[in-house]
């Protein structure tokens, strides 16, 4: 049997993210979320080796990009929505709003002998 961890299962669980649809940077502030509630590059020996590579990478463009340029909203009202996605009748597992494409894909793709368990 294998498990598959699903990142929304904690990204989107106020009992870890206080709010968690609000964009709110502050939240990784002092000690940051809890132990392995945020894990956008893996654990464990498979961890993304170029984690330090990318976070340097990402800094100095994001750097430009705030320094270099003037932005401005074109639409400063503009409400965002989400496209929406294939959505199992029989509903979602609980702060997963984006797995059921996951799910079907493992159906359709797991490997043999491979079957999934989803937080519930
Ligand atoms: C924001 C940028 C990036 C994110 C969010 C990210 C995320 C990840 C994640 C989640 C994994 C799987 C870890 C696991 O299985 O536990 C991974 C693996 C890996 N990443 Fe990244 N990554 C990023 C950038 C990069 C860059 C820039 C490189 C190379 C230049 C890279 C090379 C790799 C490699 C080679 C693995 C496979 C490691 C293994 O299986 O042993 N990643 N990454």
């Amino acid at each position: 049997m294998q498990i598959h961890w699903n990142m929304y299962a904690t990204y989107k669980n106020p009992e870890y993210f206080q709010d968690p649809e609000k964009v709110d940077p502050s939240r990784f502030h002092g000690q940051g979320p809890a132990p392995y509630s945020y894990v956008p590059f893996g654990g464990g020996p498979r961890m993304c080796p170029e984690k330090e590579y990318a976070r340097f990478k990402i800094l100095v463009f994001m750097h430009n990009v705030v320094t270099r340029f003037k932005w401005e909203m074109v639409f400063p009202d503009e409400k965002m929505i989400m496209d929406p996605i294939l959505v199992p009748t029989k509903g979602l597992p609980a702060y997963s709003p984006f797995s059921s494409s996951i799910i079907i894909l493992m159906i359709h793709h797991r490997p043999k002998g491979m079957h999934a368990c989803w937080p519930l």
